[in-house]
């Protein structure tokens, strides 16, 4: 798996939260505010969820990919804009490594 490319994305979302919103699509969505990012999420997870739903009847999950991409994407930006980068999450993921999800669940004080 290669997280390098979570680090060089989150570097240059990073870089875009200052640039100028009429060249950069980052930027764009910076400046439209938390609520377009979260609308584009919710509308990315939609489309997700349908490529998902047609791999079942096609062998092709070229569709599924993609729109997981954007999904993962527009995530990043969200957590982008809150402060946030990948780090906190694949940090949380490590924590719950050799943890069952049962157990996890038990321990949650959330
Ligand atoms: N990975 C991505 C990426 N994935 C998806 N997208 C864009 O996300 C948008 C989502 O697609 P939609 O069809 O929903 O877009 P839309 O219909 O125009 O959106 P609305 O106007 O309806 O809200 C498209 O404009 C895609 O090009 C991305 N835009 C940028 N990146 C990365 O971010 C970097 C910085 O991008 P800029 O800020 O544009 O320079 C790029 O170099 C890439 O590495």
């Amino acid at each position: 798996m290669n997280t390098d490319v979570l680090a060089e994305l989150a570097a240059t979302l990073e870089a875009r939260k200052t640039a100028a919103a009429d060249t950069s699509y980052v930027a764009s969505l910076h400046a439209k505010g938390l609520n377009k990012i979260l609308e584009k999420v919710g509308e990315e997870s939609i489309e997700t969820i349908i490529a998902a739903k047609d791999v079942a009847h096609s062998d092709d999950k070229s569709d599924l990919i993609y729109e997981t991409a954007d999904l993962w994407f527009h995530t990043l930006v969200m957590l982008s804009h809150l402060d946030l980068g990948p780090d906190a999450i694949l940090e949380e993921l490590a924590r719950r490594f050799n943890l069952s999800g049962i157990e996890e669940k038990a321990n949650r004080t959330k």
